[in-house]
């Protein structure tokens, strides 16, 4: 059995706002192993860039983690290291700010391609030369031996060595994201976590690039989180799923578990909602009906419930307990195992 790499354990992030709170992630749990991928999908804003940022600590300063919450990585809780019970609200965290070992491992042993990373390369510098200072604030390399790795990655992620010496504004899109990789990979991390990292890109780059990175995970064997709307995205590359609905993970499981067997209602939904993902036939898609709920004041009981077609009195009254349906294989939803085998699923590629 792998070795597990990240163990995220209760894991809720809270954001303090006028007159109350976000309640962003909630009691969010999942493990992954060295090398594997998980795909975190869900509708925009039920939480998934706050667990990416929950996990690295990049978060916003009025973010709090609550008592209980833990992020296990390679043995270290992150959590328990580099936060403090805040003074003002009680049950919560509060970041340390520029904590000297969080940052020994932000980059080195964790990266991150960020969403709209288009526009995370400085334009006044050369594109290689901000590589290689990265390499240099956490190696102790030469200038000669930091530009030979950048060399190489930009051969691993298919951008023409000579561009080394070129400014953001002369890369195209898809070579920015390209060169934003190869930034992820330089310090050789244990884990990346690419939030969104191919959305703003046309189909067709966007193919290309995650091709791509499906081949250096594997040869790298990097560990990597893959935040996503788009559950076709996923199918292809994710050993194993996450998927999010307003702050709870509502459905666990290997990728095909989560597409064929699929347990919760809202995958089901979701499914629906995206085109055929082997894309043989155009379906018509379904929109899901209704909208997600206000996070500041999230409903009772199941938070998917009043857009559920299944849903019965106690989804509205009483939170859902997490049942595994199949070893491996999690749903939060009173009716998991009545649904399971019998909601629609999707295609993944295996
Ligand atoms: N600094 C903040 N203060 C208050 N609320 C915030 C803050 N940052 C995010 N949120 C809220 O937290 C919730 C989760 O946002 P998050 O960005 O994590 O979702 P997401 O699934 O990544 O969405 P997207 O794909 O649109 O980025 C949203 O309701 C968002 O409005």
């Amino acid at each position: 059995m792998a070795k597990t790499l990240l163990d995220v354990r209760n894991l809720s992030v809270h954001y303090k706002i006028q007159g109350g709170w976000v309640y962003a992630v909630d009691d969010v749990s999942f493990k992954l192993e060295k090398g594997e991928t998980m795909g975190l999908v869900g509708e925009s804003g039920c939480g998934k860039t706050t667990t990416g940022y929950g996990i690295t600590q990049l978060l916003a300063s009025n973010a709090y983690y609550k008592e209980g919450s833990k992020v296990i990585f390679d043995g270290k809780d992150f959590v328990q290291m580099s936060t403090v019970p805040s003074k003002e609200y009680k049950e919560y965290r509060k970041i340390v700010e520029y904590h000297p070992e969080m940052r020994k491992y932000r980059w080195k042993r964790i990266s991150m391609i960020f969403q709209g990373a288009m526009n995370a390369f400085n334009p006044v510098f050369k594109v290689g030369d901000q590589i290689i200072e990265a390499i240099k604030a956490h190696e102790d390399v030469t200038d000669e031996e930091a530009r030979k790795r950048v060399e190489r990655l930009y051969k691993l992620v298919g951008i023409p060595v000579d561009r080394i010496d070129n400014y953001p504004h002369e890369y195209s899109g898809g070579m920015k994201q390209r060169a934003m990789i190869a930034m992820a990979l330089a310090l050789n991390p244990d884990l990346i976590i690419a939030d969104e990292p191919t959305t703003a890109l046309d189909v067709v780059t966007q193919d290309r690039i995650l091709g791509e990175m499906a081949r250096l995970q594997k040869r790298e064997k990097v560990a990597m989180i893959l935040i996503t709307h788009d559950v076709s995205v996923v199918a292809e590359m994710a050993h194993k799923m996450a998927v999010m609905y307003a702050g709870h993970l509502v459905e666990t499981g290997t990728t095909r578990q989560v597409f064929k067997e699929t347990a919760h209602p809202y995958m089901e939904a979701l499914l629906a909602a995206f085109p055929n993902i082997k894309k043989e036939k155009k379906e018509r898609l379904k929109a899901i009906p209704g909208s997600p709920p206000d996070l500041s004041n999230p409903p009772k009981g199941c938070r998917f419930a009043p857009r559920c077609p299944y849903a019965k009195d106690i989804c509205l009254e009483e939170e859902p307990p997490v049942i595994e349906v199949a070893p491996g294989h999690y749903s939060k939803c009173h009716f998991a195992e009545e649904l399971y085998g019998e909601l629609g699923g999707g295609e993944s590629n295996e």
